[in-house]
């Protein structure tokens, strides 16, 4: 199971994500989140990250910013993926693609009700719920996984308390969370940290 640790800001947050087992970790560059991350704190937490594990997946999170522009700061920035949360088009992700190979689509069935993976020649394709950043959970049931492939990422309200049960459920090939491991907007909690990452791979509830 491939677990995303997102919303870093910090050395110390980036360096326990990746020792306690994270396989990508996010910085979160849109201005009204919590967790909006300067470009000197991005370059910090990559550079933190990187140190505890060389060849850790860094990923760029923006919502709604031109798909050229976020292409290129995170280009700029040395991350390995652009994460593209907002109504973008096939071509808004092939523009990217020229400027960074690796672009994963974040949208929801709200957005997107005929969800495809790979439909947009994103590499991934993150199922979220329809408020990125905001801890809401939704309605796993409404999904149908059989047209998503086994590579797909599941967002949107997971914590260490629900995280099991979302996999049980709808068997994603990965799992990506923020709200769900901090202890108040944009303050990440290490040991929510590490408490999702075991639940995430042992298919287990933790006990709290
Ligand atoms: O985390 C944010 O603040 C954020 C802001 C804007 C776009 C995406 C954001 N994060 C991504 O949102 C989902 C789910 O977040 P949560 O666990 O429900 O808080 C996840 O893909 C994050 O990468």
């Amino acid at each position: 199971m491939y677990v995303k640790i997102c919303g870093l800001r910090t050395p110390e947050s980036a360096r326990h994500a990746v020792r306690a087992g994270a396989d990508a970790i996010g910085v979160v560059m849109s201005p009204r989140s919590p967790r909006h991350a300067t470009p000197e704190q991005a370059r910090v937490v990559l550079a933190a990250a990187r140190s505890a594990r060389a060849d850790v997946d860094t990923v760029l999170v923006v919502n709604r910013m031109a798909a050229a522009e976020a292409a290129a700061l995170a280009r700029d920035l040395g991350f390995d993926v652009l994460q593209l949360h907002g109504r973008y088009r096939a071509a808004d992700v092939r523009a990217a693609q020229e400027l960074i190979p690796r672009v994963w689509r974040a949208t929801s069935l709200t957005d997107d009700p005929a969800l495809t993976a790979g439909a947009y020649g994103e590499e991934r394709l993150l199922v979220d719920g329809a408020e990125p950043g905001s801890g809401s959970t939704w309605d796993l049931s409404q999904l149908d996984p059989a047209r998503l492939g086994t590579d797909w990422l599941l967002a949107g309200g997971l914590s260490p308390e629900n995280v099991a049960e979302a996999i049980a459920a709808v068997r994603p090939g990965g799992v990506d969370v923020s709200s769900g491991v901090e202890s108040a907007p944009g303050e990440k909690d290490l040991e929510r940290i590490t408490r999702f990452i075991a639940a995430a791979r042992q298919g287990l509830a933790p006990t709290t």
